[in-house]
């Protein structure tokens, strides 16, 4: 049984949007967290004032300890949360590897997929950190700018032990943020990779003004393909209709605050590529970078995947957005499945 310990910090890597709502939402709840900042200045400021001047500069960290040294962010840590981009998780890992012990708890609250090797997140920091049965996935409808100002959301925590997974769930619950146990990490991990793919192309139908109906079928028919994929892998059906599924990819299909979507919304208005509209910006799209990997776990698996397909198309720029709106209403007529 891993049990919480009131004493011990929480370790916090990772300090865009969602890692400072996170910090925010433990010190509420009383915990000690140290926060690990990619950034030394966004470290140095969030002590200094208690506020991160990068990523929701009203967030209260006050008793937040910040540091751009993993090995002090995770030094006598009962528990580790990972929360940088995707593509700096497994560097994340690497970081805390020799540090904290094999017994320590993590969880990986980052969604994509490891851009070297094509991994599933959970798969590619079990390879660097050891025992798979301590290393949990979080994932569910929770925008960073919402969990911030204490509004209702809820998420579902996964890991191969139950007892790491209600940890988890008891750490991070409180009286606005429900997290529910599952024993599925595969399905978590792919819904939450795969819902930022089809948010883009709700975001690019958005923006090219073809409405709410085309939106709805994106959702419902990006969902089929969010199954297919997830069950091939030996994810369940229970977890894609749960939280880390449909409740994921219902809010960030529709969400103002959505990354993914906004991006999408800015293609099809410019056609701005994803490197320039992250630089812009300053946060991630992880959709756009999810698609490669997860196009070819679906080419291996034998699975179809033709929103996804078309978003690809989309983004290289190989067919224009009619194109791909005629393309995918063109296809052989089906059944529902
Ligand atoms: N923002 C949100 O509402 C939510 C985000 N997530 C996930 O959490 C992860 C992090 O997203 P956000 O916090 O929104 O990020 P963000 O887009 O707000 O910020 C990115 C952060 O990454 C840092 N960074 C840049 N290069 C880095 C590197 N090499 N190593 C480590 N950090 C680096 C930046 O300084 C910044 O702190 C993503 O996988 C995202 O999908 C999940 C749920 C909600
Ligand atoms: O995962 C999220 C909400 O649950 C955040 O989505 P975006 O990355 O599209 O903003």
């Amino acid at each position: 049984m891993t049990s919480i310990d009131a004493s011990a910090p929480v370790a916090v890597i990772g300090a865009g949007s969602f890692g400072t709502a996170v910090s925010w939402m433990l010190r509420q709840s009383g915990y000690e967290v140290n926060l690990w900042c990619y950034d030394p200045d966004d470290a140095r400021a969030i002590n200094e004032t208690a506020h991160n001047p990068s990523f929701l500069s009203d967030c209260d960290l006050a008793g937040v300890r910040a540091t751009s040294v993993v090995a002090e962010a995770v030094k006598n840590c009962q528990s580790v949360i990972i929360v940088t981009p995707s593509f700096a998780v497994v560097d994340a890992a690497l970081g805390i590897a020799d540090v904290i012990s094999s017994e320590t708890p993590v969880v990986i609250l980052s969604k994509g997929i490891d851009l070297s090797g094509g991994k599933l997140l959970l798969d590619a920091v079990v390879e660097e950190i050891g025992n798979r049965d301590r290393v949990a996935v979080l994932s569910g409808p929770n925008h960073a700018e919402e969990l911030s100002r204490g509004a209702y959301a809820g998420a579902t925590v996964a890991c191969s032990n139950e007892s790491v997974a209600e940890y988890f769930q008891n750490l991070i619950s409180n009286d606005f943020f429900r997290v529910y146990v599952s024993n599925d990490p595969v399905g978590v991990s792919l819904c939450g990779a795969s819902k930022n793919v089809i948010a883009i192309a709700c975001g690019i139908t958005r923006g090219a003004g073809f409405g709410d109906n085309a939106v709805s079928v994106l959702i419902t028919r990006g969902l089929a393909e969010i199954v297919r994929l997830a069950e091939a892998c030996g994810g369940k059906l229970s977890t894609c209709m749960g939280l880390a599924g449909v409740g994921d990819l219902n809010a960030t299909c529709n969400s103002l605050h959505s990354r993914n979507g906004m991006y999408g919304e800015a293609f099809a208005r410019e056609g701005v590529s994803v490197e320039d509209y992250e630089k812009r910006r300053h946060m991630v799209v992880e959709g756009a970078h999810a698609l490669e990997p997860l196009l070819r776990l679906g080419h291996e698996k034998g699975v179809e995947l033709p929103i996804m397909e078309m978003v690809k198309k989309l983004l290289n720029k190989d067919v224009t957005i009619e194109e791909a709106a005629a393309g995918l209403m063109g296809r052989e007529l089906t059944k529902e499945r």
